[in-house]
């Protein structure tokens, strides 16, 4: 097997290259790269490691013809458009939590750095001015601190918040009253905390839901003297209502790691008094940096030597215990749907994906995208088991799964059922010695076979010297019969024949199939 080749394209911690190299995968560390230069190079890669300064646009996606996977190193994923990647097949990651505690931590001590000015303290100190009486603080202890935002980060820092003894508010629409009483805060609204909040720290993704929310209605809104964090994204707060709000003196001080447009070399709020910056610092240190570099290369090496997915964004998780045995499960479910969507011509409403027996164990979802990406290879030559069941959904394709409890005739079994305007059409599969999937019924009819390269199926009428028909006539156009599977659904009723042939099959061999008596539907297939 040839290694996987990854592509580093921001500065990251050399665990990374070291560990992906220990798992089998060839790394490049290419960074500071233009998005022209990264779309001249991307084709080359099967993985590709990023931190925020690489933007994963559809143009990038476009030109990354062999990519299968990107990964974060580190929790925002603002910066790669994940629709684009999951219509092009691509699987998004992100390593949740490795930096937390540090961003955490940054936030905290930017909260700190506000209430004792100690930037500005510390450069008029180092300028000589001993400014003892300029710089009065105000303490933590007994203020109120409000969460917009109270996941991993905005946890952390309600726990080091309360540990300083001061007063925890929180808004986030999905924080269950439960958890605020675990976490011991207060779930409030959001104008419930803009008017109580001494110190005000941001923790949610930017979205179109959290964009500005911090706009110049919510500014004003906020106690007179506030102080702003922000730690999580740019564009959570409006920077010039922010810059008028400091002039004004409404807010007492804010401290900005993020900004709307970054790399921010120019600001209307550098130079603002009681204005403090960093350069997306939240997650530079050692030990995070340490943390989301190891997790990233291991996430995406596993998911391509193994296919093993954790943290993705864009489909279900499969452990590196279930990707061995869901392997040859997917490749039977693919060529299930392959069948299905060459064998049916109709529009199909609905699809039911049934396990039973061994297969009844497994995580379906990987078999549901495999069956589909087999089911819409037709229509598309980039569909693949992780855009596959979106790409369903945006056709408003109906997708069951069904796993039954019972004991079948096989120790394992998928069936995969289309219903369309003609009715229901199933065919299912097994898997030989738990590795090989093995065909076992057409439409009703027991046929068993292995479904590989080009094949030929025909339905007839079951009658006395048809077979040495079909070989006179394949045989005359130069076909030599691979293997050759028959079954029917009676004696004298109807019969499938599935014959995998040796080289592709060309139209008028199958006319000539087609004029045979008692032929009823011929196709070509291709798996
Ligand atoms: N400055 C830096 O270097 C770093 C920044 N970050 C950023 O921090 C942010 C938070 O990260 P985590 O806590 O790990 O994420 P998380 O997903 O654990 O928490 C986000 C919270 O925001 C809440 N939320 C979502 N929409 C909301 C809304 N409309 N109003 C209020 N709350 C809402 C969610 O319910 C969730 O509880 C992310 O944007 C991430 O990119 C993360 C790491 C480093
Ligand atoms: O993890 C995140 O969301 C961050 O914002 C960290 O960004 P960085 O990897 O330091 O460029």
């Amino acid at each position: 097997m040839t290694k996987p080749k990854i592509l580093i394209s921001d500065k990251m911690d050399p665990r990374a290259a070291e560990v992906f190299r220990e798992r089998g995968c060839e790394v490049d560390e290419i960074t500071g790269k233009t998005p022209e230069e990264l779309m001249a190079i991307i084709g080359d890669y099967d993985g590709l490691a990023i931190r925020s300064s690489t933007t994963v646009t559809e143009e990038i996606l476009a030109a990354a013809t062999n990519l299968k996977v990107v990964g974060r190193a580190g929790i925002g994923v603002d910066n790669v458009n994940i629709p684009a990647a999951s219509a092009r097949g691509v699987v998004v990651m992100n390593t949740p939590f490795g930096n937390s505690i540090t961003t955490a931590e940054h936030a905290i001590a930017l909260m700190f750095a506000l209430a004792r000015q100690l930037p500005e303290a510390d450069t008029s100190t180092q300028a000589g001015k001993w400014e003892k009486n300029r710089f009065m603080g105000v303490e933590l202890t007994g203020k109120t601190l409000g969460l917009i935002g109270a996941g991993n980060i905005g946890g952390i820092v309600a726990s080091r918040a309360l540990g300083l003894k001061m007063k925890v508010v929180a808004f986030d629409p999905f924080l269950t009253p439960e958890r605020a009483v675990e976490m011991g805060i207060e779930k409030v609204d959001l104008d419930g905390l803009l008017s109580r909040a001494d110190f005000i720290t941001l923790h949610t993704p930017l979205t179109d839901d959290t964009r500005n929310i911090l706009s110049k209605e919510n500014l004003a809104k906020t106690k007179k003297g506030v102080r702003i964090i922000n730690c999580a994204r740019g564009g959570l707060i409006d920077e010039a209502a922010l810059k008028e709000a400091l002039d004004s003196g409404h807010v007492a001080g804010a401290a900005l790691d993020v900004f709307a447009k970054e790399p921010a070399k120019e600001s209307p709020l550098f130079g603002t008094p009681n204005f403090i910056c960093t350069p997306h610092l939240g997650a530079s240190t050692n030990e995070a940096q340490v943390n989301v570099a190891i997790q990233v290369a291991e996430q995406l090496s596993d998911y391509l030597v193994n296919g093993g997915v954790t943290n993705a964004l864009n489909m279900p998780s499969l452990s590196a215990e279930e990707a061995p045995k869901l392997k040859p499960y997917m490749a039977l479910a693919e060529n299930l749907g392959t069948l299905l969507g060459q064998l049916n011509a109709q529009e199909i409403e609905s699809i039911a994906i049934e396990v039973e027996g061994a297969a009844a164990e497994l995580n379906i979802k990987p078999i549901t995208g495999a069956v589909l990406a087999g089911l819409m290879r037709r229509y598309s030559d980039t569909v693949n088991m992780v855009n596959a069941p979106y790409l369903a959904k945006e056709r408003g394709l109906n997708v069951a799964e069904v796993r039954h409890e019972r004991e079948g005739d096989y120790h394992t079994l998928l069936r995969v059922t289309a219903k369309t305007s003609e009715g229901e059409k199933s065919v299912a599969g097994t898997l030989f010695a738990n590795k090989a999937p093995r065909l076992v019924e057409i439409f009703g009819i027991k046929v068993e076979a292995d479904l590989a390269g080009h094949m030929l199926y025909i339905v007839n009428e079951d009658a006395p010297g048809f077979i040495g028909s079909i070989g006179s006539t394949l045989g005359e156009a130069g076909l030599n019969i691979g293997t050759f599977h028959l079954g029917r659904r009676n004696a004298g009723g109807e019969a499938v024949l599935l014959l995998s042939i040796d080289s592709p099959i060309e139209e008028a061999v199958l006319w000539n199939v087609c004029k045979l008596p008692g032929v009823k539907t011929v196709k070509a297939l291709n798996f």
